[in-house]
């Protein structure tokens, strides 16, 4: 008995709520702290004693009885919520004399459990990991309650927001809105959506600039219970990217300064490139001819300038002291375009020069050779041509050792050599050996940015040429920007030099106003005809007037604009005998 009293007093003196029923679920014992609870709620022990306990748990009985039936007890344990306070509960067997009599249900409020478990060496540890981590971050962290009230705040966001955070501790972050210590509040938007939100915040008394994100936690019942808020500096960042955009346009601008330099460069070697076309394809120019052992097309109408970029070219090499040959393909006969190109030993062929000859390519050395109007090389020369390209190497006429090809090939035609492929006049091959790098020029009547410095280059070289002093002003240039110059450069040179020339007037404009009205003027007889008949119809007239009063194909050439070769091959086609002394 002395032992069962003691037993009681025992029970009464633990912390929590125990309540032992028999075998049927009849309450038969309540320690002190289930009767207080009772009591507490204006209930007394008596009604519940002898009672199912259901009575007294509704919620935990059917575990009870659960764990009663059979013949092996099931502990048990559980979690009671009722008007918004939480119990766990737990079920062990009630055993008088080894024998089951009931089942002991043992009632704790969680908040004990924490309590318990904060003094856990575990979980201080990891409270402290927890701490630590928060603390130590660079990056400032808030975290406030669901309605906003303001649970903790780590040492960066107080130094990024220059607060003093406990004094902050409790208060809502309205408050720090309306003290104006920061212009806006993530954590209300966070409230407001219940989603993650982020906003640039300015701090005004640090000047600092926070990237801020406010981010929601939900408790199992899906109630907003905390809102974790990022603070970022992003002042330095910012700074970073000023600094980034700064650096980029001094470099931009460098860039526009070195490209003037270029063009001025190009000034000296005597290319005007004022058009962004011609500064485009001066650059290319420019690239390719860092190249070595290369090979390079230019493309462009007749007067262009591809003669004067094909040496720009080269004297913007590494080999600008070495040779630049430059041979016209259109104006060497057939039967005697290899032997130039690979030279010949003696006796090669009939008439050959005794001592042999050193052939075109030869003479290059390591320099350049330029093969103009290469569209016009004899198709038998073409296969040879593409050998030589293709294994850098050749055999002079008559000569059973090879010799080395040295020197970077530029070519340049006027023609459409993919046309010249379709009508079997030009190697496929061959050409796909020229194209692997192509420059284009444009035509002048496309780039008329170009004219104003053209026009004053070549008159200042005319005034020095002829000890004159004539000028063009600004009307002209309408006129000039209107004419379609097909000659192009070329055309334009001749123009102006006929003005000097001729004119006996200081300003140019109206002599050259009159010759631009005669060229490019449309002769009645070819009203009724196509365009191509017309331009056929006129190059030969021409071509027959000014045959008349030139004494060779060269002052043809000057006084028509366009090169030697080119009237040679015009004069051939229309059937046109060339003047006397180059008969
Ligand atoms: N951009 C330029 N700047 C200065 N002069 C130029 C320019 N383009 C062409 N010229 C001048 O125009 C004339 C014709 O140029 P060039 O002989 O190089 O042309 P081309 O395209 O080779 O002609 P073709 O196909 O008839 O041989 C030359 O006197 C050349 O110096």
């Amino acid at each position: 008995m002395t032992i069962n009293v003691n037993l009681f007093a025992i029970l009464d003196a633990v912390s929590y709520a125990v309540v032992a029923v028999d075998l049927d679920c009849r309450v038969i014992y309540l320690n002190k702290p289930a009767t207080q609870f009772l009591q507490a709620r204006g209930r007394a022990e008596a009604e519940y004693i002898g009672h199912d306990s259901e009575t007294l748990l509704p919620l935990a009985t059917p575990k009870v009885r659960e764990a009663l039936i059979g013949n092996e007890f099931k502990h048990g344990e559980g979690r009671i919520v009722a008007k918004g306070k939480e119990l766990f509960y737990e079920i062990t067997p009630l055993m008088i004399e080894e024998r089951l009599a009931g089942a002991v249900i043992s009632l704790q409020r969680p908040e004990r459990y924490e309590e318990l478990a904060c003094n856990l060496v575990t979980y201080q540890n990891m409270a402290r990991q927890l701490q630590t981590i928060f603390q130590s971050s660079s990056d400032g962290i808030w975290v406030t309650d669901g309605n906003g009230t303001i649970l903790d705040i780590n040492k960066a966001s107080k130094r990024l927001n220059a607060i003093d955070g406990s004094t902050l501790i409790g208060k809502n972050v309205k408050v720090m809105l309306d003290d104006g210590i920061i212009d806006d509040a993530v954590t209300l938007h966070v409230m407001e959506t219940g989603q993650q939100h982020t906003i640039i915040q300015h701090i005004k008394s640090t000047g600092k600039q926070l990237l801020v994100t406010g981010t929601p936690a939900f408790d199992d019942h899906g109630n907003l219970f905390l809102v974790v808020v990022n603070e970022r500096d992003i002042t330095d960042l910012n700074m970073l990217r000023e600094n980034l955009e700064q650096a980029r346009r001094l470099q931009a601008k460098v860039r526009e300064e070195l490209d003037d330099l270029t063009m001025l460069e190009f000034r000296h070697g005597g290319v005007v490139a004022e058009s962004k076309s011609m500064r485009q394809v001066l650059s290319t120019c420019l690239r390719l001819s860092k190249l070595e052992a290369t090979t390079l097309l230019l493309l462009g109408e007749s007067g262009t300038g591809k003669g004067l970029l094909a040496k720009f070219i080269h004297k913007s090499g590494p080999n600008k002291q070495k040779p630049f040959i430059s041979v016209n393909c259109a104006a060497l006969p057939d039967s005697l375009f290899e032997a130039e190109l690979f030279g010949y030993q003696k006796g090669a062929f009939t008439g050959a020069v005794e001592t042999g000859r050193v052939g075109l390519i030869e003479l290059a050395e390591d320099g350049t050779l330029f093969l103009d109007e290469v569209g016009e090389t004899p198709l038998a020369s073409q296969a040879k041509l593409l050998k030589c390209l293709d294994e850098r190497e050749y055999f002079p006429l008559g000569a059973s050792k090879p010799k080395q090809l040295k020197c970077n090939i530029i070519a340049a035609t006027n023609r459409d050599l993919d046309a010249m492929v379709l009508s079997k006049r030009f190697r496929k091959d061959l050409l796909y050996r020229l194209n692997t790098f192509t420059v284009s020029i444009p035509p002048l009547r496309e780039r008329p940015e170009d004219l104003f410095e053209l026009v004053a280059m070549i008159l200042r070289q005319c005034n020095t040429k002829y000890s004159t002093d004539k000028r063009i002003t600004p009307k002209l240039f309408d006129q000039l920007q209107r004419y379609p110059f097909p000659g192009n450069v070329r055309e334009l040179k001749g123009l102006i030099r006929k003005g000097v020339v001729m004119s006996d007037e200081p300003i140019l404009d109206e002599f050259l106003f009159d010759l631009l009205k005669t060229d490019s003027s449309i002769p009645k007889e070819t009203e009724n005809i196509t365009l191509p008949q017309a331009i056929d119809s006129v190059e030969r007239k021409m071509l027959a007037k000014v045959r008349t009063f030139c004494s060779g194909t060269r002052e043809m050439a000057s006084y028509l604009g366009v090169s030697q070769p080119t009237v040679v091959r015009k004069l051939k086609k229309h059937g046109i005998r060339p003047p006397k002394e180059n008969a």
